[in-house]
C-alpha cells in the first residue's frame, strides 16, 4: 500500500517544539554521568559539527516569488556519513533540527550503522501549495543544499510530510549537479526512493513495522498475547499507519487513532484498512470516519488501552497528560514524542516506555539496506529486507533490555548509555583523546 498524502493540522493543537533541544541534551547528560563519558567526548558530542540554513526563492503557480527557509543540522559523523530525514512542517526551526540531528547519531549508533546523524527540513505548511509548488520547492531546496550533502556525506530520507515522491526529486536534483558520468553512481544521495528509482522494497513500512516488532518482543518479554490488546496512535502516517496494520495483523485493536485534523475513538475497534481508506480520500484526514465517535484531542492520550503509540511530533506527552495515561506500555515511533518530565511521571507509575532511538529505529536500519542495495548495484527483496530488519531490530531490543538490568535503569537511559559508549569508544580508538 502507498504511503499516504497527509496534510498538516487546520486547528490549533498544543505542540510545543521548543524544548526539544532541553529534553535531548537531559537524555544525552544523564547517559554521560552514568557512563561517565570522557569529557572531552562530552563536549564534542553536547554541539552539532555544522548548521546549514538556506533561504531560497520559488516561483508560485501564480507567477508570485516566495522566499522558504530550509534547514540541515549535522550532528556528528565519528561512525560514518550524517543520515536522518527531512521534515516539511511550520514547526521546523533550526533548534529542532538540532535536536532530531542528535537524535539520530544516538539512533544509527544503537543500530549499529555506519552512520552520524543529522536532520532539517523546510519551515512550511505543505497543504497550502500545489504538487507542482511543491516539487519546485524541493528541487530548490536540495540545489541549495548540493554541496553539503552526498552519498558519502550526508543522506537525507523521508520524515513528516515528506515521502518517496520527494525524495525521487532530491535524487533527481542532485544528480543533476554531478558530472555526466557520475549520476546514476550517486542515486544513494537519498533513501526512501521510489521501488522504481533505486527505493528498497519494504523502506515504506520499515518504520511501523519496527514499531510493531518492538512491541512484539515486549509482549513476549512478557508472554503475553498481543491478540485482543487495545491500542491507540497518534499520527496515522508513514509509521502510525503501519505500525497499526502489524498489529492489527496480530489480533490486536486500534481503539483511538488522533491526526493532524482531530481524534476519533471507538472501543470496540476501528479498521486499519478502512480509517486508511477513508483517509485518503479526505485529504489524509482522519476525522470523519463514519464508524467512530468523536474524541475530543485532550483526552486522546486517557482513552483505556494497553498500548499506546506516538507517532506525530515531539513533546506530546507531558506532565499535563501522563497521569491519565492508561496504557501499561508507550511505543515511541515518533522522535522525541516524550518529554523529559512527562517521562518522570511515567516511570514513577511502571509503565514502560520503549524510547524513540530503539522503537522508530527501523526506517533508518532500511535506509541502511537501501544505501547498500544502490552501492553494491543489488535489487533486494521484500522477504530479505523484512528477514533482516527483524533481525537488527530483536538485536537492539536484547542489547537495551540487558543493558537496563544489569544498570537497574530505564530503557532510554540504557538505549543512550550504548549508543554513546560506541561513539566513545571510536574516538579514543582513533587516539584523538587518551
Ligand atoms: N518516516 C519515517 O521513516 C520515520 C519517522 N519517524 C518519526 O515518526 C513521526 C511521524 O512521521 P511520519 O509518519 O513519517 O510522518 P507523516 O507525515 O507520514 O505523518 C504524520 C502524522 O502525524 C499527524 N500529525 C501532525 N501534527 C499532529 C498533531 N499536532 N497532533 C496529532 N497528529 C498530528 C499527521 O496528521 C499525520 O497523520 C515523526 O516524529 C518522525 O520524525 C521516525 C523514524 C522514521
Ligand atoms: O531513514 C533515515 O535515514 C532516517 C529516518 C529518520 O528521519 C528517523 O529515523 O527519524
Amino acid at each position: 500500500m502507498a504511503t499516504m498524502t497527509v496534510t498538516p493540522k487546520n486547528k490549533p493543537k498544543k505542540v510545543a517544539l521548543k524544548g526539544m533541544m532541553e529534553n535531548v541534551m537531559e537524555q544525552f547528560n544523564s547517559a554521560s554521568d552514568q557512563i561517565e563519558l570522557h569529557p572531552n567526548i562530552r563536549k564534542i558530542l553536547a554541539i552539532t559539527n555544522n548548521e546549514i540554513v538556506v533561504n531560497f526563492p520559488v516561483k508560485m503557480d501564480d507567477g508570485t516569488v516566495e522566499i522558504f527557509t530550509g534547514y540541515r543540522v549535522q550532528h556528528n559523523n565519528a561512525l560514518g556519513p550524517y543520515k536522518g530525514g527531512l521534515r516539511y512542517h511550520p514547526t521546523v526551526d533550526i533548534d529542532a533540527a538540532r535536536a532530531l540531528a542528535m537524535w539520530m547519531t544516538w539512533k544509527t549508533s544503537l543500530a549499529g550503522l555506519p552512520y552520524g546523524g543529522g536532520k532539517g527540513g523546510i519551515k512550511l505548511d505543505p497543504s497550502k501549495y500545489s504538487q507542482a509548488e511543491l516539487e519546485r520547492i524541493t528541487r530548490r531546496f536540495t540545489f541549495a543544499l548540493a554541496d553539503n550533502i552526498g552519498p558519502e556525506h550526508d543522506i537525507p530520507a523521508p520524515d513528516v510530510n515528506t515521502n518517496s515522491q520527494t525524495m525521487a526529486w532530491m535524487a533527481d536534483t542532485y544528480m543533476s549537479t554531478r558530472p555526466p558520468a557520475e549520476r546514476t553512481a550517486n542515486q544513494h544521495v537519498v533513501t526512501g526512493k521510489p521501488e522504481g528509482s533505486g527505493g528498497l522494497e519494504g523502506r515504506d513500512r520499515a518504520t511501523g513495522y519496527g514499531v510493531f516488532l518492538n512491541i512484539k518482543f515486549w509482549a513476549e518479554k512478557k508472554n503475553e498475547s498481543l491478540k485482543g490488546k487495545k491500542f491507540i496512535v497518534q499520527g496515522f502516517g508513514n509509521v502510525g499507519y503501519w505500525a497499526s496494520h502489524f498489529l492489527e495483523k496480530e489480533g490486536a485493536k486500534l481503539v483511538a487513532v488522533q491526526d493532524a485534523s482531530g481524534s476519533i475513538r471507538n472501543a470496540n475497534g476501528l479498521k486499519v484498512a478502512d480509517v486508511f481508506n477513508y483517509a485518503q480520500i479526505n485529504d489524509g484526514r482522519i476525522l470523519g470516519f463514519p464508524e467512530a465517535f468523536d474524541l475530543d484531542d485532550e483526552n486522546f492520550f486517557s482513552t483505556e488501552c494497553d498500548i499506546c503509540i506516538p507517532a506525530a511530533l515531539g513533546n506530546q506527552i507531558t506532565v499535563e497528560n501522563a497521569p491519565n495515561i492508561k496504557a501499561q506500555l508507550i511505543a515511541e515511533g515518533a522522535n522525541g514524542p516524550t518529554n523529559v518530565d512527562g517521562e518522570k511521571i511515567l516511570l514513577d507509575r511502571g509503565i514502560t516506555i520503549i524510547p524513540d532511538i530503539l522503537c522508530n529505529s527501523g526506517g533508518v536500519i532500511a535506509s541502511y539496506f537501501e544505501w547498500l542495495q544502490n552501492r553494491n548495484g543489488e535489487i533486494w527483496n521484500l522477504d530479505d529486507v523484512m528477514t533482516k530488519l527483524d533481525k537488527k531490530m530483536k538485536h537492539s531490543f536484547d542489547r537495551v533490555c540487558a543493558f537496563a538490568k544489569a544498570e537497574s535503569t530505564d530503557l532510554r537511559t540504557a538505549a543512550f548509555c550504548l549508543a554513546i559508549q560506541r561513539i566513545e569508544k571510536a574516538y579514543i580508538q582513533r587516539g584523538i583523546f587518551p
